[in-house]
């Protein structure tokens, strides 16, 4: 894969220049491309700053997130050719850093789960997953060093387990949704995609503004709590395996490792995620359900249909539900510094018909907290294990997560 870090580190060293970093990119997407179906659009003659901190990154957008000039097609024959005047804020954000939207990133229609034409880079018989498959594979490929996604249930963190790239679900609005097609105003969040844990930091440290999170302390001795989500039925086999792995990665590093029932509040909280997220999905697009429902893809149209039958009380017991939960969920934090759990049921399911289940995120995407996919090497398909802190702690979780990262590949 393509890292950030060591992009930038050769443009420092002036052994690089911006213009031949994309260039990089431009040969790798030519190679790859073809056979992974991962872009929608791709730039032909971008503005390539020669001076920022990202400058030289290019950087694979989401195809739900505007980039000025640039379709924005929600992954829908609805919003074919649709291009707006301006930038998402956190494109405006990485355009402002020297970093170019190099290409627009396949996603599930509106983000739900209809899959796209995007495969695996891994085996092109398996899903990437979803609903940001374009930007993990585009990732996973090396094909770009940065790409943006959303997470409503389990959308960056199992596409990227399942590509065997990083991934940053951040603390919920860390980044700005500002020009990004809404799903789920409670819960959809903008995320990142890159080679490494250390690359991802790094990003979001820039993208925020927020330097105290790239190179975060993990702390000498972590206490990690590594938890199953029994409610959400057993994994495959690779994920217990994987996360075996990461335990015994984490405990050779020093940290304080130890089980964690979750209390019964976080199950109820599990339980009704889909219940505000398909509520919140009928109203966040309610144009497109009542004037154009034909042109809408089969899933898309059963969740927004099982929205319209929710009632206004289901929807506030499900929010009160969650706010209880993250207090919590809060609470737990106080004895422990992080997370360790599954990032999705196994590695990416043998078909292209599906892009898998969100059953381990969806938790944490309602909760609000920061989550970090972590590969896990030595399958034959990637499988993750997922990293989770507490709200507003991003940078040592990304911290807790790049020790793991490191012990791993020891
Ligand atoms: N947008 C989403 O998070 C949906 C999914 O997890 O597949």
């Amino acid at each position: 894969m393509l890292s950030l870090l060591e992009l930038r580190a050769r443009i420092a060293a002036g052994t690089l220049t911006p213009a031949g970093a994309i260039d990089l990119c431009r040969a790798a997407i030519a190679a790859r491309e073809p056979d992974l179906h991962a872009l929608v659009t791709l730039d032909p003659a971008p503005a390539i700053p020669e001076t920022g901190p990202l400058a030289g990154i290019a950087v694979g957008v989401k195809d739900i997130i505007d980039s000025a000039g640039l379709p924005s097609q929600m992954g829908s024959s609805i919003y074919a050719g649709w291009t707006p005047r301006g930038d998402a804020a956190v494109v405006s954000r990485l355009k402002q850093l020297g970093a170019v939207a190099l290409a627009k990133t396949t996603t599930t229609a509106f983000a739900s789960s209809d899959p796209t034409e995007t495969v695996n880079p891994h085996d092109p018989g398996h899903t990437p997953g979803g609903s940001s498959a374009g930007s993990a594979a585009a990732v996973g490929a090396g094909m770009l060093p940065l790409a943006l996604g959303t997470q409503t249930a389990g959308s960056v963190i199992r596409p990227a387990s399942y590509c065997g790239c990083a991934a940053v679900k951040p603390s919920f609005r860390l980044i700005p949704t500002v020009g990004v097609k809404t799903y789920s105003w409670a819960l959809d969040t903008v995320g990142l995609f890159a080679a490494g844990v250390a690359d991802v930091a790094h990003a979001l440290a820039l993208v925020t503004g927020r330097p105290e999170i790239d190179g975060a302390d993990s702390g000498s001795a972590p206490r990690i709590a590594v938890v199953r989500q029994d409610f959400a039925e057993a994994p495959e086999p690779e994920a217990e395996a994987a996360l075996m792995r990461a335990r015994q990665a984490a405990e050779r590093a020093g940290a304080r490792v130890s089980d964690l029932a979750l209390p019964p509040e976080l199950a109820q909280a599990w339980e009704r995620h889909r219940i505000i997220q398909n509520y919140e999905g009928r109203l966040a697009l309610a144009w497109e359900y009542d004037t154009q429902a034909d042109a809408l893809p089969p899933r898309v149209r059963e969740h927004l249909d099982a929205g319209a039958a929710i009632e206004p009380a289901q929807y506030d017991d499900a929010r009160r539900h969650g706010h209880h939960a993250r207090r919590v969920l809060k609470g737990l934090f106080a004895d422990y510094d992080a997370i360790l759990t599954f990032s999705a049921p196994g590695s990416a399911p043998a078909t292209l018909d599906s892009t898998g289940d969100p059953r381990f995120n969806q938790l944490w995407t309602l909760m609000g907290v920061p989550c970090v996919n972590v590969p896990v090497p030595g399958q034959s398909l990637p499988v993750g294990v997922q990293v989770i802190g507490r709200f507003g702690d991003d940078g040592r979780t990304l911290a807790v997560a790049r020790m793991i990262e490191t012990a791993l590949r020891g």
